[in-house]
Order: C-alpha cells, then structure tokens, then sequence
C-alpha cells in the first residue's frame, strides 16, 4: 500500500485518475461485439457468452419455480430471516423517499399537477462472478417494488454448476422479483436492452457489476434508461490519530477484496498513524480468504494519503467522490457540512461500511469513478417517472388565447393557432 504525500501533486493526479484508456478502449470494442451479436442472435448469443465467459452450457436461461422452491429447502432458516429483517430496515428507508402526485388551482379553475407513475418495466443486475450478492437483489428489487413497478426482472450469471446460488434466489423470493435469467455481463445488459426469445425487454436496468457491465451500461443508454455507473467498489476513510488502526486497516479490506479494481484509500494528517494502518493492513490482508484480489487492489489502487490539515482531507475527499466516505474523526456531525461529493457518508467509529452493504436501509448501489460528482444512491427516485397535468376550462383559455396565437405566429406554426382559434 503506497503512503503519498499530499505535496507530491502529480503523482497523486495520476493516481486518482484511474481511467487506463487503452484497456478502456479494449473492454468498449468487446463489449460492442457482445451487444451487437445478442441484439442480432437473441438467447443463441446468451448461451454463446455463457459458456464462453461463465463456463458452462445452459439449456434454458429461465429460472423455473421449481428452482427457486428447491432454492428455499436449501437455505438456512437463520439466513431466511437476517435476509427478512434486512428487508424491512431497507423497505423503511426507502419508503421515506416516496414521492406524490401534486396539483394546484390557478385563478378560477385553471388546474396544473405532476402525476407520478412507476416505471413498468425494469431489470436489476446482480453481479455474480467473483461473489454472490444476494444484499444486492434486495437493494436493486425493493425500491422498485416500494415505488409500484409491475415487472421486475432480474438478470445474475450462473455457476458452474448452471445454477444460480440458492441464497441469491431466496433474497430474490423475499424482494419479489418476478423474473430470474442466468445470464450476467454485457450480454445481460443487451438482452434486457433489445429482448431474446426468452428475455422481454426492460424500460430501464439498474445494478452494479463489474467494468463490462457498467461499460454496456453506458453504451445501452439511451434505448433504455439506466440508473448510474455503479462499478468496482471504492472506500475513502478520512481519520486522525485518535481513529483505530485496526478499525480502519479491516474497512479498507473490506472494499478491497470486492474486486482486483476495487480502490482504498485513507487520508489522514499523521504519518506515524498511516505507517501503523499500512503495517495491520498487511497482517489483515494475509487472513483473508479473498486475499488475492484484495491485495491486486491494494497495491494497485490502494493508498494512504497524507494531508496538511483535516480541511484539506475534505477537499481532497471531494475530489475524489468516493463511493463511500467514512468519517473517523471525533464529534464526526461536525464534518458533514464540509463533504460535498460522496455516495454515502458513514459517521463514527461503529457505522463501519458493511453495515450499510447488509442492513442498515439505506442502499448499497452506489456511483463510482468519481461520478458522486452528479449521481445519487440508487433509490426510489429511480423507478419513478413524473407526468405533467393541464386542466383548463373554456373562459380560462379565452383569456390568453391572444398571447398564445401571438407566439404561434412567432414561430411560423399556424396550425398551432389554430388549434385555439377554432375553439372560439
Ligand atoms: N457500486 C456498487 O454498488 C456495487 C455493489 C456490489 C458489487 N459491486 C461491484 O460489482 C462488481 C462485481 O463483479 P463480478 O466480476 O464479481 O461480477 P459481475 O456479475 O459483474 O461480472 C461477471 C460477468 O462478467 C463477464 N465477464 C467476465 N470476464 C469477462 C471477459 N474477459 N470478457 C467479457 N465478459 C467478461 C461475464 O459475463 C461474467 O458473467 C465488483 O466490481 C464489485 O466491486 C459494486
Ligand atoms: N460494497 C458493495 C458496494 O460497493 C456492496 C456489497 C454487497 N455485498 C457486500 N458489499
Ligand atoms: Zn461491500
């Protein structure tokens, strides 16, 4: 894990500017070539892909009931209801983010509103190459179920097996999710975007997944809609002398051991403090199970930051607009004012990341890659969609019907005009 000195300006620059284009560009044309051949090819390519990239040859990219029965004999009771209890303190928080329908009268009888409606169609990614999610299906389907969606389907790629976790098909049971395809990467994307024999299309898909996923993502936007750019996961921990080593050395691991991409970093104004983080991250780092893709990230993409003043390590913290931003300071409130970019904010020294990943409510789908600049938490927000309401009666209109004429006469359209002027 590398310690940088905030001084040492352009290093740090291409540190945090993680973009490698060439391999960018790499990924984009592969991607291309899946989106291309599943649009034209339909489930023929889902299977192609499959067996290509998951290594193994499917018969049917449906789930059937009997799976998902099969699926809920199989997990453990205790787990049906940490999965049960997840799901109310998540269906809570986002209930608070509910939106209604609004109206208001004008004048006489001049009646204006904003009708909310959800969206009826939408698929959820949930990633499954390098690890079952099943937090994940129940932070990607509930707020679409808390907003009104309809029809929820659900895209993850198989195991080797040909089968799709039984803990990823109960949570999805538990959220109700009406659909579940084994199919995962850019071609899952695709075939939610265009529809195969098997898979209806989507109005719009939401999910992390890895830099496939979120580059086909890019690419679909615009057919569909998509929620965000949720890629591999980040954490940024700003923390003083007075944090625990040990505290903030195991929630850099946490993230770490997500994916090979995955980025950690610490800022901190004490470089004794950094030298005892970097020393327990390397003791921690050897438990792990996962202690091969942790450690890729950490040395690529891990770094102890060190900073002139806490007020510098905000600025650098927005810069950067972690995914995640713990805050492990004393009296942490204090600092809220001062974070400007970040997809969640965990305060104090017992609000650790995973908490929010599992259970806390708010959700777990996050922008990354700096994109915290302009996008939200994935939430109810994004399975909504407003229309505008007009109501106007008859001696309503005959008030500014001159002004309108008078415009549509501006633009040159007449028969604009008169679509008012045949009314009187
Ligand atoms: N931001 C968030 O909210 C959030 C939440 C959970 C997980 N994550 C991130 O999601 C990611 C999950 O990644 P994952 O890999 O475990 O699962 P994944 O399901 O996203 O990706 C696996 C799929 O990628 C495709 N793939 C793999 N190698 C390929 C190749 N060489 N060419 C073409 N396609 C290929 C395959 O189709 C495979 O099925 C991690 O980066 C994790 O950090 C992010
Ligand atoms: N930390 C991930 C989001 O970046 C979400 C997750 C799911 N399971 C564990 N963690
Ligand atoms: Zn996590």
């Amino acid at each position: 894990m590398k310690i940088i000195e905030i001084k040492d300006n352009q290093f740090l620059q291409s540190f945090l500017n993680r973009n490698n284009y060439e391999e960018i560009e790499e990924i984009d044309e592969k991607v291309d070539k899946i989106l291309a051949k599943v649009e034209k090819e339909g489930d023929q390519a889902l299977l192609f892909f499959t067996e290509q990239f998951d290594h193994v040859s499917l018969q049917n990219i449906k789930v059937t009931e009997k799976e998902i029965e099969q699926a809920l004999q199989e997990v453990e009771e205790d787990f049906l209801k940490v999965l049960q209890e997840a799901k109310e303190n998540i269906w809570q928080f986002h209930q608070k983010q509910m939106q209604n329908s609004w109206f208001f009268n004008k004048e006489e009888s001049i009646t204006l509103g904003q009708k909310i409606s959800p969206i009826e169609r939408v698929g959820i990614y949930v990633p499954g190459g390098k690890a079952a999610y099943p937090s994940t299906v129940l932070m990607d389907a509930i707020p679409a179920k808390v907003a009104g969606v309809s029809s929820i389907s659900m895209v993850t790629p198989p195991g080797k097996d040909g089968k799709i976790h039984p803990n990823i098909l109960a949570a999805a049971k538990i959220s109700g999710v009406d659909e579940i395809y084994k199919v995962g990467g850019a071609q899952a994307i695709a075939a939610l975007t265009f529809g195969t024999e098997s898979i209806k299309p989507v109005s719009k898909i939401v999910g992390p997944g890895n830099i496939f996923v979120a580059r086909a993502k890019r690419k679909v936007f615009g057919y569909v809609d998509i929620d965000m750019i949720a890629g591999p996961s980040e954490i940024c921990i700003i923390a003083d002398e007075k944090a625990k080593q040990e505290f903030v050395a195991a929630d850099l691991l946490s993230q770490a051991e997500h994916d090979e991409l995955a980025c950690s970093i610490l800022i901190t104004p004490s470089l004794e403090f950094a030298k005892s983080v970097k020393r327990q991250v390397e003791e921690q780092l050897k438990q792990l199970k996962r202690k091969e893709i942790a450690q890729k990230s950490i040395e690529n993409y891990g770094a102890i930051i060190i900073v002139d003043s806490i007020e510098q390590a905000f600025t650098l913290s927005n810069e950067i607009a972690p995914e995640h931003l713990e805050i492990l300071l004393e009296n942490p409130f204090a600092y809220l004012s001062k974070v400007k970019n970040a997809g969640a904010i965990f305060l104090g020294s017992y609000s650790p990341e995973p908490l929010g990943d599992y259970f806390a409510g708010p959700n777990h789908t996050l922008p990354t890659s700096r994109t915290a600049k302009f996008s939200s938490p994935l939430g109810v927000d994004d399975f909504i969609k407003k229309s505008s309401i007009i109501y106007y009666k008859k001696n309503d209109l005959e008030k500014v019907k001159d002004k309108i004429i008078f415009f549509t006469e501006k633009e040159g359209l007449e028969g604009h005009g008169n679509s008012i002027k045949v009314r009187f």
